[in-house]
C-alpha cells in the first residue's frame, strides 16, 4: 500500500508555560516559536520530509523515509536545547487527514496540550515498505500575485486576498479528499494529498476561483519522499507557467 506518513509534534504545555511565573514578552515566544521551527525544518527536510509550522504550537510533518531513531533523536536534541519539550505521533495512511488523526489521536491519548504530566510522549508506527509514489504533493500558487495584489494594494489587503484564497483552498482539500493543504509564504500552498487526478485539482482551482475570487494554479508531484515529490511539483507549476496552463502534473 502505497501511504503518507504524518508525524503531529506538539509542544508540552505551552499555554502555561507562555504565563509563567508571568506573561512573556510576545517576541521572545515568536523568536522562539521560530527557531524552533527553523531546527525541525532543518532536521526533517536533511531527510526528505517536509514540516508545516502551522500553528506554531504544532505542527505537522510529512516524514516518510524518517524512521523511529530519526525521531527519537529530534525529540531529544530539541529538549537538549529549547526550554521547552515536544511529543511526537506518527501515523500512515493513503489519505493524509486520516493519518493525521491517528498522529493527533496518539498524542491526546498520552495527556492533554496543557498537562505538565505530559513530556515527550512519542508514539506511532511508520511505513517501512516504501513505494516510488507514497507521497503527493500538490503545490499551488496565485496567478500573477504580483501584479494583482503586492504592486497594487498594501500589504494588508494583499494578505486578505491571498489569506481567503488559502482558507479557501484549504477546508476544500480537506473535505473533498483528505487533503492538508499548508500556506508557506508568498502566495504559495503546499498540499499533502491521495493520489487525486488532474479532473479533481481543476475541481479545486475551480472552487476557489467561484469561492474566494483568488486563481490559483498547482503543480503536482509524487515520490517516495516530500522532497522528491515537492521538487517534482515544482517543476510541473513552471511546467503551468510556460505553458499558461492550471494544472500539471511532473
Ligand atoms: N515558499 C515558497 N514561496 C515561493 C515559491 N515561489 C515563489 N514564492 C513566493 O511567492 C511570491 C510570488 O512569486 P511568484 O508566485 O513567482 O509571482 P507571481 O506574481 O504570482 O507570478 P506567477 O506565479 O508566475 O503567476 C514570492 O515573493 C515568494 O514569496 C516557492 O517555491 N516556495
Amino acid at each position: 500500500m502505497t501511504a503518507t506518513q504524518l508525524t503531529l509534534m506538539q509542544i508540552d504545555n505551552y499555554g502555561p508555560w507562555t504565563v509563567t511565573p508571568e506573561p512573556r514578552r510576545e517576541m521572545d515566544l515568536q523568536t522562539m516559536q521560530s527557531r524552533l521551527f527553523a531546527d525541525l525544518a532543518q532536521f526533517v527536510g536533511a531527510r526528505g520530509g517536509y514540516v508545516f509550522f502551522t500553528r506554531f504550537d504544532n505542527m505537522v510533518a510529512v516524514t516518510n523515509g524518517l524512521d523511529r531513531t530519526d525521531h527519537e533523536l529530534l525529540q531529544e536534541s530539541v529538549g537538549n536545547r529549547y526550554p521547552v519539550t515536544v511529543s511526537l505521533g506518527v501515523g500512515v495512511d493513503e489519505v493524509p487527514a486520516e493519518a493525521l488523526e491517528t498522529a493527533t489521536g496518539l498524542v491526546q491519548n498520552a495527556g492533554s496540550a496543557q498537562s505538565s504530566d505530559r513530556s515527550e510522549a512519542f508514539a506511532g508506527s511508520f511505513h517501512d515498505d516504501a513505494a516510488d509514489d507514497d507521497v503527493h504533493v500538490a503545490h499551488f500558487d496565485v496567478n500573477d500575485a504580483t501584479g494583482k495584489y503586492t504592486d497594487r494594494l498594501n500589504e494588508f489587503d494583499t494578505f486578505i486576498n491571498i489569506e481567503q484564497g488559502y482558507a479557501s483552498l484549504m477546508r476544500y482539500m480537506r473535505e473533498a479528499h483528505g487533503g492538508l493543504s499548508f500556506f508557506v509564504g508568498g502566495d504559495n500552498v503546499i498540499a499533502t494529498c491521495p493520489d487525486l487526478s488532474a479532473e479533481e485539482y481543476r475541481g479545486a482551482v475551480d472552487h476557489v476561483a467561484d469561492e474566494a475570487e483568488v486563481q490559483l494554479k498547482v503543480g503536482v508531484g509524487s515520490g517516495p519522499t516530500a522532497h522528491e515529490a515537492g521538487i517534482r511539483a515544482k517543476h510541473a507549476l513552471e511546467d503551468c507557467r510556460y505553458e499558461g496552463t492550471l494544472v500539471e502534473f511532473a
